[in-house]
């Protein structure tokens, strides 16, 4: 069984490539980062180590990699694979479709076996925005064909993975915890299970609850430490204010979350806490810019801002501290992130307010733009 998986980064290699492998899989990872895929084509395999008290070291072995730049060389490995998967960042998706729509019609002239497609990204129906890019690259007979053998489950994927500092280009220092949860009710019947993947029938409640929780409070925790100067996720949760408002946040998606898939209040409350403990793992050192990075996407109408905002107003609940979160979120400034860049630009081009309507998607007048702006002034 083989599987190709796109992105050889911190999620590919310490979360999916792990599982995978583990899984049985031979795992063949897809990267358009040169020394990332010459090192693995070289070592055939790589170190994960689990960052707990136990120091635990995994060896992932028989791996392999190909130049994502190659078209060729991606349509084959789709054409040729078991199972294919992605965590490359949800913008770079469509970047990834043509190889995809190449693999899939070479496996047409095939006969067509069955293939499931995952993107393991942080976004809401993110395989289905793949699928989308993808089949806009078919023919309408071609598509028709397509759906016949190849699916794009959802997913929802659950692991922390700092950026790394390792001698070692390929070594990956994870968290213990992981979840992965995929909609089974999008895949074909009868296929290979995963082993340590949770399926599903209904997958909404799961993705929404990890990324209204695990996500709206991580960039909590990072647009908050990042204005008060803090360097790292770890530290910033050693500050009252900052876990102030990051419990605040998450109580309102919490309430909301509980009212509309009606969660158990007291284990919510529980994973709550799990989470912020998670935060402040000592053996991780997370900097708060990769987990604040692209900020123009978290403020974007299905992220992990707005999205549950919105949703807190329409329930009747208040949103005070995902709108500072918000309003922080406009401050982050680092000049290495280029969408902060961009967004910076923006402001001082036209505006906070007309700067946050537009990524955000909401009018300039909404009742959460205003209560962003006064947060913004405050
Ligand atoms: N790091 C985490 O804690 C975490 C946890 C859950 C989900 N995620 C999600 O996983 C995804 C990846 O995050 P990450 O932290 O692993 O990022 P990363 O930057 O470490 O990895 C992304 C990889 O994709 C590669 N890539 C870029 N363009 C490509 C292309 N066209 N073809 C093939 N590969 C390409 C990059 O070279 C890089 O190696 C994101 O959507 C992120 O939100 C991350
Ligand atoms: O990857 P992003 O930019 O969507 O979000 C940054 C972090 O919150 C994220 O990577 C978490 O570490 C991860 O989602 C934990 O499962």
């Amino acid at each position: 069984m083989k599987a190709l998986h796109f992105g050889a980064g911190n999620i590919g290699r310490g979360f999916i490539g792990l599982l995978l492998s583990q899984s049985g899989y031979e795992v063949v990872f897809s990267d358009v980062n040169e020394s990332l895929v010459q090192a693995l084509q070289e070592r055939g395999s790589y170190e994960v180590t689990i960052a707990d008290e136990s120091g635990e070291s995994i060896t992932v072995h028989g791996v392999r990699a190909i130049d994502g730049r190659n078209a060729a060389t991606v349509a084959e490995e789709v054409a040729s694979a078991d199972l294919v998967t992605t965590a490359v960042g949800v913008p770079i998706l469509k970047h990834i479709a043509a190889g995809i729509a190449a693999g899939i019609k070479l496996r047409m002239e095939r006969g067509g076996s069955e293939l499931h497609i995952i993107a393991c990204e942080n976004a809401i129906g993110a395989s289905t925005q793949l699928k989308e890019h993808v089949m806009a690259l078919l023919s309408p007979e071609e598509q028709q064909k397509a759906a016949s053998f190849v699916a794009f489950p959802d997913s929802a994927v659950d692991r922390i993975v700092p950026l790394q500092h390792h001698e070692d280009p390929l070594a990956v220092t994870v968290e213990r915890f992981y979840e992965w949860v995929i909609n089974r009710s999008q895949m074909f019947p009868g296929s290979k299970e995963i082993s340590g993947v949770h399926y599903v029938d209904d997958l909404i409640p799961y993705i929404e609850r990890k990324l209204f929780t695990v996500n709206t409070g991580h960039c909590s925790a990072a647009y908050a430490g990042y204005h008060k100067g803090y360097a790292t996720i770890q530290d910033a949760m050693k500050d009252e204010e900052v876990v102030h408002l990051v419990n605040g946040a998450l109580q309102e998606t919490g309430s909301m979350l509980v009212r509309a898939y009606g969660f158990n209040a007291s284990e919510h409350e529980a994973y709550i806490h799990k989470i912020m403990d998670r935060f402040r793992n000592p053996y991780l050192s997370d900097e708060v810019v990769r987990v604040g990075r692209s900020p123009i996407r978290k403020l974007s109408p299905d992220d992990r801002l707005i999205r549950p905002a919105l949703r807190v107003l329409e329930q009747g609940g208040s949103a005070e501290h995902l709108t500072k979160v918000m309003a922080l979120a406009l401050q982050f400034d680092d000049a290495e992130d280029p969408e902060a860049v961009k967004l910076q630009g923006m402001i001082a081009e036209k505006g906070v307010r007309d700067a946050f309507a537009e990524v955000s998607g909401l009018d300039a007048d909404h009742v959460l733009t205003q209560q962003v702006m006064d947060a913004y002034e405050q």
